[in-house]
């Protein structure tokens, strides 16, 4: 888009005011402005026009140019605002340039002023946007960088998403921190960040959880002869491994503070003391950090460094969990199917039609790894060249009743809360509790009776009787 082109927003109560700044821009040269007296109008108004330069007055009826301002930038962080007001207050420049005003006008307007900030207002939008279209095509061409993710079997747009984020700070010194719950596949996103990252030493990774402080130092930075009982020789911690690589730390949740205070100094200074050394050592290995505890709050309890927390979480990752990606479940059955009958020496068998539906429908709280779990399981059950939903059942029973809940439940969970008020908005009967749970079992088995009442733990002629009985009215 040429210069003069590009779409301008103007926004002033007072229609004078807005006339002669259209006149002067358009005498400049400007060809595409959009002229408004109502504020309430802006932000439709910039979205519509896809507009990266807004002049507005602060005095305005209905919404204030501060609120508008505060609006706009919200949700366009890149725009180029230019405050035009009578208010000459330099209080209330300053917290317009606070709010990501570009520039602060007042009124009257001098026009060459007006002519020289709006220059310098479009020039900047035109670099902001070609620093984005570059940044998109970076992200792009990483696309054509897979393998590096071929571990993590997927098809959804989110992890897909989070590939490309990896491509793009795989490269930097900073550290990683990957967020997720159990089994969620965060350390297959930790050895895929070392892979992009070309990084020529080892991925080396730590489970930190249990550690006390005494072991995290002996484990991470080892330690001198004699630096305690027992400690014959000196011995190289796991950092020194990792020079030129990457170090895993995984459960940083539960770190103790001591051990906070020491992972602080590795990542701001890169350097460590050996237990029993009073001589610091240096690394230069790439930090990567994982937990599946809410590190925000653990900030707010006080159980873990608020400048610990800002240190670590320059590149964020986090991972949905499997049920907020039911999308995989198929990709996922196929490569852990033929994974067990790689492992079994067997051939693989066809999986029928309803395991899908069937396994769509689970909560998966310990999500791929439960999932994988199960398939191994089945596959092991199936005899019969078919994989079919009564070879899941067993494990499903046993993993629901670890997960706390009341038996088997074919429903949808969102894990967050999954009490039957939250299902049903109240709370319903058993009448109506064994109508969904039939419904969802037919559902789930496209109809066929015999398999919707295995699902239910009771006989086809059971099943055959309530139905009849209609329950389900
Ligand atoms: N997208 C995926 N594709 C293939 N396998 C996966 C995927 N996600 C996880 N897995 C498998 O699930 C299991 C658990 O993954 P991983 O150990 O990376 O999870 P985690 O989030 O680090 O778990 P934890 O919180 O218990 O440390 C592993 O066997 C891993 O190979």
């Amino acid at each position: 888009m040429s210069f003069f082109q590009l779409p301008l927003v103007i926004i002033d109560d007072e229609e004078d005011s807005l006339f002669s700044a259209k006149v002067a821009l358009r005498s400049a040269g400007y060809r595409n402005i959009t002229t408004l007296c109502d504020p309430r109008q802006g932000l439709d108004a910039v979205r519509q026009q896809g507009a990266s330069v807004v002049i507005l007055d602060l005095m305005m009826p209905h919404l204030s140019g501060q609120e508008l301002l505060a609006q706009l930038m919200m949700e366009f962080p890149e725009l180029t605002a230019i405050v035009m007001t009578a208010v000459n207050d330099v209080e209330t420049a300053i917290e317009c340039m606070k709010s990501g005003a570009f520039d602060y006008i007042v009124k009257p307007f001098d026009k060459s002023r007006l002519m020289a900030t709006v220059q310098k207002a479009v020039e900047v939008s035109q670099l902001r946007a070609q620093v984005s279209r570059m940044r998109e095509s970076l992200l792009e061409s990483l696309d054509s960088t897979p393998a590096a993710f071929e571990e993590i079997v997927t098809q959804s747009p989110r992890m897909k998403t989070l590939f490309k984020y990896i491509g793009a700070v795989a490269q930097s010194m900073q550290p990683v921190l990957i967020n997720g719950e159990t089994g969620s596949g965060k350390e297959l996103f930790a050895r895929a960040v070392h892979k992009v990252s070309q990084r020529p030493g080892a991925f080396v990774p730590i489970n930190i959880a249990g550690l006390d402080d005494t072991m995290f130092s002996d484990t991470l930075f080892g330690h001198t002869k004699g630096a305690f009982t027992g400690a014959e020789k000196t011995r190289e911690g796991l950092l020194a491994r990792a020079q030129n690589g990457t170090i895993f730390l995984d459960e940083i949740g539960d770190l103790s503070e001591a051990s906070q205070v020491k992972l602080l100094r590795l990542l701001q200074e890169g350097t460590y003391y050996p237990l029993g050394s009073d001589t610091p050592s240096t690394t230069n290995a790439r930090v990567v950090l994982a937990t599946n505890r809410d590190l925000v709050s653990a900030v707010a309890d006080g159980s873990f460094r608020k400048d610990l927390f800002y240190r670590i979480r320059t590149h964020l990752v986090r991972i949905p969990p499997l049920r907020e990606r039911r999308e995989d479940i198929p990709l996922l059955l196929h490569h852990f199917v033929e994974k067990t009958a790689r492992s079994y020496g067997c051939e693989a068998p066809a999986i029928s039609g309803e395991v899908v539906a069937f396994l769509k429908s689970c909560p998966f709280p310990g999500n791929v790894r439960e999932l994988e779990a199960l398939v191994f399981d089945a596959v092991a059950r199936c005899h019969e060249g078919t994989l079919g939903v009564t070879h899941f059942m067993e494990m499903v029973r046993e993993n629901s009743s670890l997960h706390e809940t009341h038996g088997f439940s074919p429903m949808v969970t969102n894990g967050e809360g999954n009490s039957l008020v939250h299902l049903f908005g109240y709370f319903p009967t058993l009448k109506e509790l064994e109508a969904f749970a039939v419904s969802n079992a037919l559902d789930i088995t496209c109809g066929v009776q015999a398999k919707a009442a295995t699902l239910l733990g009771i006989s086809k002629q059971a099943l055959n009787q309530k139905l009849k009985k209609k329950i389900l009215n």
